[in-house]
């Protein structure tokens, strides 16, 4: 049987954080994150943004598990979620929803983030029944060399406890003193430790770092995800992950998860302060251009799903299949969007947006 290589403590770990670079990058990291804060509540509808962001996120949170997708896979599988679409396209679509079930969660339990949370979003996530690991044989290993890196806890008793520390420690009401920021990257490294699904953990400690963000009000909606950093910097990602364990390198690792929070801050709000500029342009644009077609049902549409198609408009504006079709015809003529003829599939895309999300995502590259 496999033995465990590290011997898991309870959080907090017993390490002074409150050191000069810890300070200086977390006030960097906190000022980052409240600008983001202000400027995504100036958006006027904050689920566009959840949606439009989570699709974002699914994507670049599926590339650390090699699971690429183009922007133009992406939107087809969620334009056409009966459709055949790519298997990685589905995955992603699968992040997505698992996301924004942990969101709702948190939100009907007035912001606890619980192990059952956790499980259904597994269970999404990976369109399985079961729940956290039952039997031993999990390891970690070195993608190059095939070498084991890490060995997490093989008892199931183990993993459940562990499990039920950690779900404590993250919906503790009188914190320990520590800043949430430093909080976050704590509960991040022991539920990787922890490991306490046969697959996904990667992916649903990522979403839990954005659930957190929420749960302590560091952001009103969930918007900030780390994914794409953690990615450019996967080695030291890894490297960072395994010192902690090897070397007790925590100040590291939370100095890393903090430039994580400030640098992705930084591009998110150039994606929001983009998209509510698009928005506002558009939405004077249609006024004056096809005055009988605005309203501002119609201008989220065509924000909330960058590839939109007639049954979309019909549900969100309640208008017939007819009128529907009409609208995005005349909205097709004058530049707003751009029709894709695929005979009864006929899609429309709002070009000018899914343009801002490549620019965003080259330029953070
Ligand atoms: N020493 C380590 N080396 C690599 N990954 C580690 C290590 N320790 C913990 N991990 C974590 O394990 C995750 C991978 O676990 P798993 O394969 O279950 O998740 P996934 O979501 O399927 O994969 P991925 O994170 O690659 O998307 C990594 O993202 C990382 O957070």
């Amino acid at each position: 049987m496999l033995k465990p290589t590290y011997n898991i403590q309870p959080l907090p770990p017993g390490v002074d954080f409150d050191t000069v670079p810890i300070l200086k990058a977390l006030a960097r990291a906190n000022r980052a994150l409240a600008e983001l804060k202000g400027r995504a509540a100036t958006i006027p509808n904050q689920s566009i943004l959840i949606d439009t962001l989570a699709l974002q996120e699914a994507k670049a949170s599926s590339e650390i598990e090699n699971i690429v997708t183009t922007q133009d896979d992406l939107f087809q599988a969620d334009l056409f979620p009966e459709g055949p679409g790519s298997a990685a396209a589905k995955e992603v679509a699968l992040y997505r929803d698992a996301l924004k079930l942990g969101y709702d969660r948190l939100r009907e339990t007035d912001g606890l983030i619980t192990n059952s949370t956790l499980i259904a979003m597994f269970q999404l996530l990976k369109q399985h029944d079961g729940g956290f690991r039952q039997t031993p044989g999990t390891a970690l290993k070195n993608e190059a060399s095939g070498e084991i890196v890490f060995v997490p806890p093989q008892d199931a008793h183990e993993i459940i406890s562990l499990m039920g520390d950690l779900e404590h420690y993250i919906n503790a009401e009188n914190g320990d003193g520590l800043d949430p920021l430093i909080r976050m990257a704590l509960i991040h490294h022991q539920f990787e430790s922890i490991h306490p699904f046969p697959d996904g953990n990667g992916r649903l400690g990522r979403i839990l770092n954005v659930l957190y963000l929420a749960r302590t009000g560091l952001l009103d909606i969930p918007v900030l995800y780390l994914s794409r950093h953690i990615t450019q910097n996967k080695d030291t990602y890894y490297r960072l992950l395994q010192a902690v364990r090897a070397e007790n390198a925590w100040e590291d690792w939370v100095l890393f998860m903090l430039e994580a929070v400030a640098e992705t801050s930084g591009a998110t709000l150039r994606l929001v302060e983009g998209i509510r500029q698009q928005m506002s342009d558009t939405k004077a644009q249609l006024r004056a251009e096809l005055p009988k077609l605005y309203s501002q049902d119609l201008l989220n549409n065509l924000f909330r799903h960058p590839y939109t198609r007639i049954d979309y408009v019909v549900q969100d504006l309640g208008v017939s299949r007819q009128t529907a079709a009409k609208y995005l015809d005349e909205l097709a003529d004058k530049g707003f969007v751009e029709k894709i003829q695929a005979g009864r599939n006929n899609y429309f895309i709002n070009a000018k947006l899914v343009a801002l999300f490549l620019d965003v995502a080259v330029s953070d590259s």
